[in-house]
């Protein structure tokens, strides 16, 4: 027998068992007794089938007898994504969901976010945000603080703590008439902008950055928008902010914005809509709008639970996906009251069947096509498809060990099932018990470890 080249690469974990993922062609891919190793930068080094182990052991120097053996109700998945959430309104989550947007913003959402000036309120609810979502299995989320630039920076401190992948966005709003002490003059908001990007940037956290983040149209002036589109393309910084969620919301747009062709325009004029950008919901976009998301390499966050929880609206996700527009899923608290992203799957797939009992012929999501949108799906909304997302040679080792027979556990299993069964009954039934590690850029994060 040949005796194989010895790599250089240092192997730190070897993992064997099922391995589920997506990959731009196949929503679900199942690898059976497969060998997944992760090098000394937390990156995949290999991912082979189960019987080459000796052959691998010699090339890469590890110990065989070292591999993790998954067992035979466990299976390791991508970390979720979560490609929005407010970590300020996590305090108040399961709670306040009976009025919608616009009311519910300036009666709950306004008031909370105050406080945040508040450096040790604000330590309180983030570090509680973080680790809940880690524990759920989020392995990178994409976070709305609030105005405050000092309490936005402990919220990216807190997640590198913790070891979660996040973009961290200091909310930028120049407008509120209701609540008038949440805001910012248009310099401010610009000059703490710069602020926040510098100073998060300066701590080479390597796992989180900076997202320039307008609340909304109706929250900002276009000269703040158009700013803050000069400070993304300048420096090449993700985007985020919410579009079309409500019919009120769209209709205040067209009030206030009276020159533009559409809500979309509004962005795309102040350079707010790049292959960076993530815009949450997008429920009520046109054919014509989404086909600009498209042109511009914009992505749109369906956010499920906050949509049917404010009644705002129902998104065709089918028909984002036929106009080729990139998209996650997203938890939306506080307007969506789990942090879990199992639940935005389940409110993903429910959604769908709706828009098929209102028109049989729509063509109801599956669960492997969700599970896409949780994980890989996000990698691309995010732009982080090159670091995470799924499981290929190269890309960073977010992953999560589920053991869908978790004693003590909510999913029974009566008999072997599977590994697709199992993923599907994990997704539908399952929760944190289930989730035994959680893995991000190679290291382990569940159970959490005190920073
Ligand atoms: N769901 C939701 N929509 C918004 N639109 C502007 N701000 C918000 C917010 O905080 N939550
Ligand atoms: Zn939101």
């Amino acid at each position: 027998m040949e005796t194989p080249n010895k790599s250089s690469t240092v192997i730190s974990f070897v993992c064997r068992g099922t391995l589920v993922h997506s990959t731009p062609e196949e929503a679900l891919q199942v690898l059976e007794d497969a060998l997944l190793g992760v090098n000394s930068d937390g990156k995949i080094a290999f991912i082979e089938r189960g019987e080459e182990l000796q052959k691998l052991s010699q090339i890469f120097g590890f110990d065989p007898s070292a591999v993790t053996q998954l067992e035979q109700h466990e299976f390791l998945m991508p970390g979720m994504i979560d490609t929005h959430i407010h970590a300020s309104q996590y305090s108040y989550s399961g709670t306040a969901l009976d009025m919608p947007l616009l009311q519910w913003l300036n009666n709950y959402t306004f008031p909370v976010e105050s406080r945040f000036k508040d450096l040790e309120f604000a330590n309180k609810v983030y570090t509680q945000v973080v680790k809940r979502t880690l524990r759920n299995g989020t392995t990178t989320a994409c976070y709305f603080a609030t105005i405050h630039t000092d309490a936005s920076l402990l919220l990216g401190q807190i997640a590198n703590d913790f070891g979660q992948r996040a973009l961290v966005g200091k909310v930028c709003m120049d407008r509120n008439d209701f609540v008038k002490h949440y805001k910012e003059t248009s310099q401010e908001s610009q000059d703490e902008t710069y602020r926040f990007i510098k100073e998060l940037l300066s701590k080479k956290y390597p796992l989180v950055k900076p997202v320039v983040t307008p609340r909304f149209a109706p929250s900002c002036t276009e000269a703040l928008l158009a700013q803050l589109g000069a400070i993304a393309k300048n420096n090449n910084l993700h985007i985020q902010s919410h579009i079309s969620e409500n019919l009120e919301e769209v209709e205040l747009v067209k009030q206030l914005f009276p020159k533009s062709g559409s809500y979309t325009d509004i962005y795309n004029k102040c350079n707010l809509l790049t292959d960076k950008t993530v815009m949450a919901h997008g429920c009520h976009l046109s054919d014509e709008e989404l086909a600009l998301f498209r042109e511009t390499g914009a992505a749109l966050s369906h956010c499920p639970n906050s949509n049917i929880s404010l009644c705002s609206g129902v998104l065709d996700v089918r028909n984002v996906l036929n106009h080729k527009v990139k998209l996650g899923l997203g938890t939306d608290v506080a307007g969506g009251y789990s942090s879990s992203m199992l639940d935005a799957v389940r409110r993903a797939l429910d959604s769908s069947k709706v828009l098929t009992i209102q028109d049989p012929k729509h063509k109801t999501l599956t669960f492997e096509e969700v599970f896409r949108l949780a994980t890989l799906g996000g990698s691309q909304a995010l732009s982080l498809d090159e670091q995470t997302g799924n499981f290929e040679v190269g890309k960073d080792f977010d992953a999560l060990r589920v053991n869908v027979a978790a004693p003590g556990g909510p999913i029974d299993l009566i008999e072997d099932e599977n590994p697709k069964v199992l993923l599907e009954k994990f997704l539908n039934l399952g929760d944190d018990r289930n989730i035994m590690e959680v893995f991000v850029a190679g290291r382990k994060v569940v159970p959490l470890k005190k920073p």
